[in-house]
């Protein structure tokens, strides 16, 4: 019994074993069978790049040289504050001087950024700069392949009198319309005296040009609408001020560049007005540098240098957002003295959220500014839309610096051309200049009689 057992269990091997290798062979198709072996995977080839790998050497630039202005080569100033002032640079001692004062801060540590690396020719404006070598001074005239030619002066002024004629319409309509009625009682009076406030003028100037309107109708009796009209030019003109000086401060004094710095608050058009400004004295021939010492947005500097660069004028600025602005305009200032520039204008910063703060600022840069070069202009931009609220802030700024002029921007957007008596009358400088619209060219000089024409037109 066990013996078949062990013949069925055989058989059933076999049988098996037959069946197993019969499988194999079908499903190799009839073919030898042969260990499955992986190949390997191709060797990567290295992949073949299609974008451009050219490089150019190190030394190579980008000429950029055609169309450009002819200018002095700037002059790198020495790097080691310790040499000494740069040999006949009339800002030398003062430099030395100020190199070694506690007030010129370190612009920043870690200096010689990027920004110094990338802008070409690049000078370090100044020794204080064993500090501040993140300032540096783009020349962008060299950089651009076309500079614009700003608009003739004769030109401008033909194209902004128009503008301004169009945005006082108002107030001399109001005046004209009220004082062509037949009598001249208390309500025309009232009339013409809502008319002036409306319009910006103040308290103080509207009650001196009616009062003296009405003075003037009790001595000579009953006026002509023309009449009127001629006395109404006289009074308001009058209080526009035609005696005062409204000249800018744009030409060499002695052997060094005039200063102009700018100061206001933000978005009332320092920067646009620095820009337009620098396109005037462009216009003139005259050689101009810019500072960017507005380093609270870094966005402020480059709006300025786009400013500069569009009239091929150079712009000294910091490489870091936050360097300190006293160390940029000095920085600045020396640059100009050094180039034998005609003119430096001076940007600043004018966030108002910190009276203390910003006066501190403003005085520290004027301070700084001053141990090498007196500045011959402190021009306060105005935004002219924002009435009243605009004198509160231009009180704050004219105690943190000497203003010696107003620049009323935005003078376009407004029927209220009277803000200019007001602010006069308040700060005590000339309304220089004025802003008439955003583009390049569009900055006035403010001609009171011009202005009243165009008021009463
Ligand atoms: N309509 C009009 N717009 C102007 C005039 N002047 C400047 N602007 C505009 O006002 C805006 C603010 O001008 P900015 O020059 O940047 O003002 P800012 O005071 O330098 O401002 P921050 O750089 O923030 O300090 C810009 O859009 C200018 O185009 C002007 O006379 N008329």
């Amino acid at each position: 019994m066990d013996s078949l057992w062990e013949i069925l269990v055989i058989i059933t091997v076999v049988v098996l074993a037959g069946l197993g290798l019969l499988v194999g062979y079908l499903r190799g198709g009839g073919k030898k069978s042969a260990p499955e072996v992986t190949p390997p995977p191709p060797a990567r080839e290295a992949k073949t790049r299609t974008a451009n790998t050219y490089k150019p050497g190190g030394t190579s630039t980008i000429d950029t040289s055609k169309g450009a202005s002819p200018r002095p080569p700037v002059k790198p100033a020495p790097k080691d504050s310790t040499a000494g002032p740069a040999t006949g640079s009339p800002g030398g001692a003062a430099t030395a001087s100020a190199a070694s004062t506690p007030t010129v801060e370190p612009a920043t540590e870690g200096a010689g950024s990027a920004t110094a690396q990338q802008a070409q020719p690049v000078a370090p404006a100044a020794d204080t700069s064993a500090d501040a070598t993140d300032v540096v001074e783009s020349v962008p005239a060299e950089a651009e392949p076309q500079v614009e030619r700003p608009e003739s002066a004769r030109g401008r002024m033909t194209r902004l009198r128009s503008r301004l004629a169009s945005s006082n319409n108002a107030l001399g309509k109001g005046l004209l319309t009220a004082l062509s009625g037949d009598t001249l009682d208390d309500s025309v009076w009232e009339e013409v005296e809502d008319t002036l406030l409306g319009a910006d003028l103040g308290v103080d100037a509207t009650t001196e040009i009616v009062d003296g309107l009405k003075r003037r109708v009790q001595v000579e009796g009953a006026p002509t609408t023309e009449k009127l009209e001629s006395w109404l030019h006289e009074e308001l003109l009058a209080q526009v001020g035609p005696d005062m000086d409204r000249r800018i401060a744009g030409t060499r004094v002695g052997d060094r560049p005039a200063v102009i710095m700018v100061v206001g608050v933000n978005g009332t058009g320092k920067t646009t007005t620095i820009g337009k400004l620098a396109r005037v004295l462009v216009a003139e021939d005259k050689d101009i540098l810019l500072g960017a010492a507005d380093t609270f947005r870094a966005a402020a500097a480059d709006q300025l240098e786009t400013w500069g660069a569009r009239v091929g004028v150079p712009t000294v600025r910091s490489a870091k957002e936050g360097a300190d602005p006293a160390a940029v305009a000095f920085d600045a200032v020396k640059a100009g003295r050094d180039n034998e520039v005609d003119v430096v204008l001076i940007d600043t910063a004018g966030r108002l959220h910190n009276k203390v703060g910003l006066m501190d600022e403003l005085a520290k840069v004027k301070r700084v500014i001053e141990k090498q070069s007196p500045i011959d202009e402190c021009l306060l931009v105005l935004d002219a839309t924002t009435g009243q609220n605009g004198m509160r802030q231009a009180e704050v700024f004219a105690q943190a610096a000497e203003i010696t002029g107003v620049v009323l921007t935005k003078l376009d957007g407004t029927a209220k051309g009277g803000i200019v008596v007001l602010v006069q009358r308040e700060l005590g400088v000339p309304v220089k200049l004025v802003g008439l619209g955003e583009g390049a060219d569009d900055l006035a000089p403010f001609d009171p009689k011009a202005f009243v024409d165009a008021v009463l037109d």
